[in-house]
């Protein structure tokens, strides 16, 4: 199959969303928008960089990179309405794989109404997905990591060191796979993007918001950098599976705090708003969990300290990062 027909067969039908003017088909698409601001945000997944085909099935490699993206819309509190597929695809992937991608991607903007409005189809050496994700938002309800203020409680969603722990299983097949793992697998396939719990919040003023790509680590120091606020969290609160005390204390550590790829959100919300926050957690069934809270920094450095064992600990960088040699 050719770029021609392969474009053809993963054109969309019709389309959900009133604004695609123009989608698949011209040089570019058209969006009408009047009275939302519109958030754009990019992510590329790379073959052995965040996924190996050893180990994720292309129908998981589609939604996780969506779902990735997806992610990011809610973290700055948006809905996401339209997506834009940029693949590099090496010559030996065979058609029915590439469907399977885009059967994932869709699962995933099914369940938004989003719609697939264009992209771009090249060969090459290694598999490259790079999604655009087009959402709206309600204009001064954007969630900013800089918006922390002194006292601000600091929030997670649902559990954290999930997908890592997923990972480290899939990594070393080896080892047997115990069925009771499968929990970990599938968050590490399949994370939930939090849209429907922050598009339940609107009615609280100021939210300051990330998702949990990289670990809790990064994600708090860059809440705290961009606010120029200290943060001090209680690592005994941090939220995780039970089933994740089966492994070493030190991997429950590493997944939890560095682990990334959750896709929960994490936050500071003034603790007026607590209760607020946790019935539109309930409402969408989420769970959500107060892990510390925001002081001021004389020198505004944006530092963040995690009690463990009895003291106070200064949480460095840490996590995935690329370019590192
Ligand atoms: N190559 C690049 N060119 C321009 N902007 C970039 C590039 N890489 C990252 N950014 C921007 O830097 C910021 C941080 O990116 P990143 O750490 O990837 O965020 P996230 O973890 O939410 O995906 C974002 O505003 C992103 O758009
Ligand atoms: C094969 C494989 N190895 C390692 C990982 C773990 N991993 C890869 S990238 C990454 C961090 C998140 O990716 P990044 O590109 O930094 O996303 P962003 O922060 O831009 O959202 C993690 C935890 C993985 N998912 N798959
Ligand atoms: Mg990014
Ligand atoms: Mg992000
Ligand atoms: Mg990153």
């Amino acid at each position: 199959m050719e770029e021609f027909d392969f474009i053809k067969s993963i054109q969309p039908k019709y389309y959900q969303q009133s604004t695609t003017i123009k989608g698949i088909g011209d040089d570019a698409a058209i969006l009408r928008h009047t009275n939302e601001d519109i958030i754009t945000t990019v992510d590329t997944m790379v073959e052995n960089v965040h996924f190996s085909t050893k180990t994720t099935e292309p129908f998981h490699i589609g939604y996780r990179a969506l779902a990735a993206n997806i992610s990011d819309i809610a973290a700055m509190g948006g809905k996401p309405t339209s997506y834009l597929v940029s693949i590099v695809i090496p010559t030996s992937w065979s058609q029915e794989s590439l469907q399977q991608i885009y059967n994932g991607m869709q699962q995933l903007a099914r369940r938004y109404r989003m719609d697939l409005i264009g992209g771009d189809t090249v060969s090459g050496k290694q598999l490259s997905l790079s999604i655009t994700v087009i959402g709206t938002i309600r204009r001064n309800k954007v969630r900013y990591r800089s918006s922390a203020l002194e006292d601000d409680i600091v929030f997670v969603t649902g559990q954290l060191g999930d997908s890592a722990c997923g990972l480290h299983i899939l990594l070393n097949k080896d080892e047997p796979i115990c069925d009771k793992y499968q929990y970990f697998i599938d968050r590490h396939r399949m994370p939930e993007p939090r849209v429907n719990f922050i598009n339940e919040c609107t009615a609280i003023d100021r939210i300051s918001l990330n998702d949990v790509s990289d670990g809790i680590a990064n994600e708090l120091i860059e809440i705290a950098e961009a606010s120029r606020k200290t943060i001090v969290i209680d690592y005994d609160k941090v939220p995780s599976h039970p089933l994740l005390e089966d492994f070493s204390e030190e991997m429950q550590f590493d997944w939890k705090i560095s682990g990334g790829e959750d896709f929960e959100l994490l936050g500071t919300v003034s603790s007026h708003n607590w209760e607020q926050l946790k019935i539109s957690a309930d409402k969408t069934g989420t769970a959500i969990t107060k892990i510390g809270f925001v002081k001021e920094d004389t020198y505004k450095k944006g530092i963040v300290w995690m009690q463990h064992n009895g003291q106070r600990k200064r949480l460095e960088k840490s996590g995935y990062t690329h370019l590192r040699r």
